[in-house]
């Protein structure tokens, strides 16, 4: 692959992650590899053309008239060629002098309204149909039929109430249009009508000639963004006469009368009050930095994410040291630059919402305890890999389910086929991981497995082994770090105890509540009553496994029974099973299986014959 084909490639990549609304780069960073391109190859097919956005599970519109993307002036050199184009263009057709209008250029998701289909870009000539928004609650500002526009979410509102669990409102705009079940947060933000549809026509507008747009640019930003509520990316100049547009009409990307006016953003200098320490859900420890107030592009910054510790670090920034911070499209300004440094820098030794040691990635701190109420995602994989579902439930599956909202245990296993496909999962992995579900609940698993695959620290698989010879698990899972030191167990001393107290305290409600939900736990014996009656018994230290339909009592039981008398019941035939005992309707190829492996195979009626 050469140096374009590979830039091609990762632009490709970037743009899918952005359409739907998860970003991997900053836009700022994303427009310089474009330039890059554009540099390399003017010409590049990826350049002329619409940015495509794909989403699943829509019905797609074609276009009346396609939908464009934007020419780009990055500098006033380029507004001024683009002035000069229009007007040789305008005295081909005989006008004398030409009329701009400039407006936002609000930074959310394109659509087109005419009034009964409402519909995307997609890639240009086809969209998707989105009618479904308006009944979610999206508000169409200036009614319906107003024809393109985009949908975005009021920033004073996001940054209020979302701005510490999204990163920009563009992401949740996508995330609220694409899929059909909304986490809390999205719900709210239509309940109380901050997701909205503005058609461009709505959009305060300053007029006027080419020179005086030029000379303005400043002032005109001021009047068109001053008083709006969105996020924007810049500003959008175009020719207001109809036949001018008409004659000089579009490219395959974009139309030759309009351009984006986009600045690498505002820099305002400010000084750092207080670092504060935020969790994110891998666990990754980042510093926000508390700032003296201070304006940029028209919204006040009060706090700036530095996402690089060794920078901190190196640069040493802490309370007192004076930065730049650069505000450019994004809501989230960044830092830019480091003017002066500060005395004191403090690294934190400990995580801020769990309290756990942190330990340091090369470029990161990161709370390494899994039962840290901020890594939910760390918790909801452990989970399903302990009890074996991993293969449907895996990290990418877990990672998307967290990120629309679905962050325990209790909300996923409520999820049905139709909300996996909603939330963006193909039809048949949907069908998949709502049956992988039920798997898990009607499979037997042993009582220790369960309890370790909620991840509570310093209680791991033979911990819970352990644990639950002393004590059955309703019963544990009450009791305190101190209860399970004074029960003076082999192995379990201060600090172990004191983890698994508070960890237990901090999901026995999930793990009631997975109780409920009826899973089939093989319980562990405990020691004492093992003790009492097993030495003589013919399943003692035996494996068991249970099969078929039971006659004479019910599977569990016969389970009990085998367990008081030592035996180590099982869910299925190993090279470690001593004793099938099969109830009606049993295959006669699992028999013939057990039997090569060298296992008795019995019936009900030995069964009872045996433990009587
Ligand atoms: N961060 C990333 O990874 C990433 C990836 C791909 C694209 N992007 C960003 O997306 C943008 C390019 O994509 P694009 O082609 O969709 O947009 P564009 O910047 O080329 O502009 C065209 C779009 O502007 C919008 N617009 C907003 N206000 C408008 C107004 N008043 N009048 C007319 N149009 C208006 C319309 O949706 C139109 O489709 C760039 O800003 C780029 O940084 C970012
Ligand atoms: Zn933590």
């Amino acid at each position: 692959m050469n140096d374009i084909e590979r830039l091609v490639d990762e632009l490709k990549r970037l743009n899918a992650a952005y359409r739907n609304g998860e970003p991997l780069v900053s836009d700022a960073e994303y427009d310089e590899k474009v330039e890059a391109l554009r540099a390399m190859n003017p010409a590049h097919p990826y350049l002329g053309a619409v940015e495509p956005e794909t989403f699943n599970g829509k019905g797609k519109v074609r276009h009346p008239v396609p939908m464009l993307s934007t020419e780009k002036a990055y500098k006033i050199e380029d507004l001024e060629r683009f002035v000069n184009r229009v007007d040789k263009a305008a005295l081909e057709i005989g006008l004398s002098s030409v009329n701009y209008q400039v407006m936002a250029k609000l930074d959310g998701l394109a659509g087109r309204d005419d009034g009964t289909e409402f519909a995307t870009r997609g890639n240009g000539f086809e969209g998707y149909e989105i009618s479904s928004a308006l009944a979610k609650g999206v508000i169409p500002v200036g009614g319906r039929g107003k024809g393109l526009g985009e949908i975005v979410m009021s920033l004073s509102y996001f940054e209020e109430n979302l701005k510490d669990h999204f990163e920009h409102p563009r992401n949740m705009v996508v995330g609220i249009i694409t899929s059909d079940v909304l986490n809390e947060h999205a719900q709210k933000a239509l309940e109380d009508k901050a997701v909205r549809f503005v058609p461009y026509s709505e959009l305060n507008k300053w007029t006027g000639s080419g020179p005086e747009m030029i000379a303005s640019m400043d002032a005109i930003r001021e009047e068109v963004l001053g008083g709006i509520d969105y996020p924007v990316d810049g500003l959008v100049a175009e020719v207001t006469d109809e036949a001018l547009r008409t004659h000089m009409g579009a490219t395959s990307h974009h139309h030759r009368w309009q351009i984006a006016i986009k600045t690498r953003g505002e820099s305002a200098v400010t000084t750092v009050e207080s670092v504060t320490w935020q969790v994110g859900r891998t666990g990754k420890v980042t510093p926000v930095m508390e700032v003296s107030p201070v304006k940029v592009s028209g919204a006040t910054i009060r706090r700036v994410t530095a996402h690089n510790l060794e920078r901190l670090r190196s640069e040493s920034v802490g309370p007192g040291a004076e930065i730049e911070i650069i505000r450019s499209g994004e809501v989230i300004p960044k830092l830019e630059k480091v003017l002066t440094p500060s005395e004191e820098v403090s690294i934190p030794e400990t995580c801020p919402v769990c309290d756990a040691p942190l330990e340091e990635d090369d470029k990161f701190l990161l709370c390494v305890n899994p039962m840290c109420s901020a890594k939910a995602e760390q918790r909801i994989v452990h989970w399903f890999k302990t009890l074996g579902s991993a293969d449907w439930f895996g990290k990418k599956t877990v990672q998307k389910l967290v990120e629309k909202g679905y962050d325990t245990l209790e909300k996923i296993y409520k999820l049905k086929a139709v909300e996996f496909q909603a939330l963006g999962f193909g039809p048949v992995q949907s069908e998949n991981l709502y049956n992988a579900l039920g798997i898990s609940r009607t499979e037997p698993v042993e009582d220790w497995r369960f309890l370790a695959a909620f991840g509570v620290r310093s209680l791991g698989k033979s911990e819970a082994r352990n644990l639950l010879s002393v004590f059955p698990l309703t019963e544990l899972i009450e009791k305190t770090g101190d209860e399970i030191l004074a029960a003076d167990i082999r192995g379990f001393k201060g600090a172990k105890c004191e983890n698994i107290g508070t960890g237990l305290a901090v999901v026995r409600e999930t793990i009631r509540h997975m109780l409920d939900l009826g899973f089939q736990l093989e319980v562990t014996p405990l020691a004492s009553e093992v003790a009492e009656s097993a030495s003589d018994s013919p399943l003692s230290g035996k494996g068991v496994v249970f099969t078929g339909k039971m006659v004479r009592g019910s599977r569990e039981e016969m389970q009990e029974m085998a367990r008081k008398l030592g035996a180590v019941v099982q869910s299925s035939v190993s090279g470690k099973t001593d004793f099938l005992v099969c109830g009606a309707n049993v295959g006669a190829k699992k028999v013939e299986k057990a039997r090569e492996k060298g296992v008795e195979v019995i019936d009900e009626d030995r069964f009872y014959e045996l433990v009587s």
